[in-house]
């Protein structure tokens, strides 16, 4: 297949906002493909090609060849090159990747040039169709969405798993498990305004304190241990005291999901910055622990000695947890059906430091991702996790800095938006909150992003996440989900956090229907 028709399903679906047209768009090149064309094509128009870490900054995208007349570069081959210019290290890879980028763009027409440089230059429609890409592997293939969620959740690789549907049906997707040392998907929550609006969605329910750390994925097979991150990425040589507290633990193998958070002295939580820090830094683990030591609290079990428990009800696996872990190494937790207890759980967690609540299904399997709400997270202080699309430089005080922020949430296929609106749909703008350490920083990385400005508008390829609180949701015929933030202002960058991880517009339409 030529890369021409997959630059042209890219074109299209960006184009196009509703959900199902781009489910379909995606299907219908799918099917009927030979597997090296299938491998390609998912790989290039999903979130696996940012996996490779094809990116180029934007000088080496400057000046690059004319576009060819004809179309001539198979899918494939494509693949192949953006593989190799990944791999390019050393000495002179630089003049290494630029030469191949430059074979690359000859042979490449002007949509698939404009394509490539979408996906070398971080553009993320690329990402945003990594949400719609299962359900078209399930279409082209003729499966249940459900077979398809489930071993993309064993397997981060949309590619492997568009194989095995295309080629072995459910059947094949039904061989994908639960396997030590390869960290499964996460869970992750829906949102709500407070307490009792949890509670009507699910009663009774488990409510947990929500910590403010970060997310820890624990495999132990014998005497091996892996800890990953919500994005998958293996820690276990930063975080020796995870890796310790569950080698302590009397079982042969597990795997457990929980929050490593950074305590004070008072054993209430450090700023999230120092938990993140920690895990983050790549320096002697030994050193930074005397520092900032870490605890681990876990609040999932998905398998024990042996036994997936992911398909089991998620009081079950909590029991099974509690009958393994020891307290001072669990989230606390309240089962309740009864609105003051809850919302006395709620008040004691903020008491103690902590961000909110996570109100659970007591009935729910282990699901990757946000669907089905069998989590739902409330906070006091309502915040979104926006990308950041144009900044406009300051003036005053701010002067030199990039200030005033554009915020958008992911379309993500939802309706009702004017045509051409695109993935990020902007949601309003902010300058507050920005201490003199933010604006520096903020300054440096959007410049490295820079596409293109218009008077004092730096506008960026959509990449930085940033996490903004606000007040309320308001109408505003201005912008284009007829929906603003009131009194929005920044908390923080989440360097954790990619553009797919962001905010959708139907969350902040939810709640506005809410009444927040
Ligand atoms: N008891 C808990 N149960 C589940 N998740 C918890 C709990 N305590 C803390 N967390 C954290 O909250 C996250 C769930 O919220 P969500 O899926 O919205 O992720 P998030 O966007 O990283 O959350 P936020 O930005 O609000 O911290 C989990 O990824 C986990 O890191």
């Amino acid at each position: 297949m030529q890369l021409q028709q997959v630059a042209a399903v890219s074109h299209a679906t960006a184009a196009e906002p509703a959900r199902n047209a781009k489910v379909a768009l995606l299907a219908d090149l799918l099917r009927g493909l030979d597997r090296a064309d299938l491998h390609a094509a998912v790989v290039l128009l999903s979130g696996e090609s940012r996996r490779m870490r094809v990116g180029v900054g934007p000088a080496a995208l400057r000046d690059l060849p004319a576009a060819a007349e004809r179309p001539q570069l198979g899918v494939a081959e494509t693949e192949r090159i953006l593989q190799q210019i990944a791999e390019v290290h050393g000495p002179g890879s630089q003049a290494a990747r630029q030469q191949l980028l430059t074979g690359l763009f000859s042979r490449a027409t002007a949509e698939e040039q404009g394509f490539l440089r979408g996906l070398l230059g971080g553009d993320l429609r690329q990402g945003a169709l990594d949400a719609v890409m299962g359900d078209a592997v399930a279409k082209a293939a003729g499966v249940p969405v459900a077979d398809v969620r489930r071993a993309l959740m064993f397997r981060g690789s949309a590619a492997a798993v568009a194989d095995a549907a295309m080629t072995g049906g459910s059947a094949a997707l039904r061989a994908f498990g639960l396997e030590l040392g390869r960290p499964v998907r996460p869970m992750l929550a829906a949102s709500a305004p407070d307490v009792g609006s949890a509670l009507e969605r699910v009663r009774p329910a488990a409510l947990e304190w929500k910590l403010d750390g970060i997310r820890v994925q624990v495999h132990r097979d014998g005497d091996q241990v892996g800890v990953y991150t919500r994005s998958l990425d293996d820690i276990t040589g930063r975080v020796p005291e995870v890796v310790e507290a569950v080698r302590a633990l009397p079982l042969r193998s597990a795997v457990l999901d929980g929050e490593a958070v950074a305590l004070g002295p008072d054993g209430r939580p450090r700023p999230f910055q120092v938990t993140a820090a920690r895990t983050a830094s790549r320096k002697d683990a030994a050193a930074l622990r005397e520092e900032v030591p870490l605890s681990v609290f876990f609040f999932d079990l998905l398998h024990l000695d042996g036994a997936d428990l992911l398909d089991q009800p998620a009081q079950r696996r909590v029991e099974a947890l509690a009958a393994t872990v020891p307290a001072e190494l669990r989230v606390p937790r309240l089962l309740t059906g009864d609105d003051e207890a809850a919302h006395a759980f709620f008040r004691d967690a903020l008491a103690h430091g902590h961000e909110g609540v996570v109100v659970k299904d007591p009935d729910a399997p282990y699901a990757a991702g946000r669907r089905g709400a069998g989590w739902i997270k409330v906070k006091p202080r309502h915040t979104l996790d926006l990308v950041v699309l144009a900044a406009e430089w300051g003036s005053g005080r701010r002067s030199g800095w990039l200030s005033n922020l554009h915020l958008g949430a992911r379309a993500d296929g939802a309706e009702g938006l004017p045509p051409g609106t695109g993935e990020w749909v902007m949601l309003g703008k902010t300058f507050k909150g920005l201490t003199d350490e933010i604006l520096a920083f903020q300054t440096r990385e959007l410049l490295l992003r820079e596409v293109r400005r218009d008077d004092w508008v730096v506008h960026v390829r959509p990449e930085l996440v940033v996490e903004i609180a606000f007040d309320g949701v308001q109408r505003s015929p201005r912008y284009p989900a007829g929906l603003t933030l009131r009194f929005a202002r920044v908390l923080r960058y989440r360097e954790d956090k990619g553009p797919a991880d962001a905010d959708t517009v139907a969350a902040v339409r939810e709640l506005a229907a809410e009444g927040l």
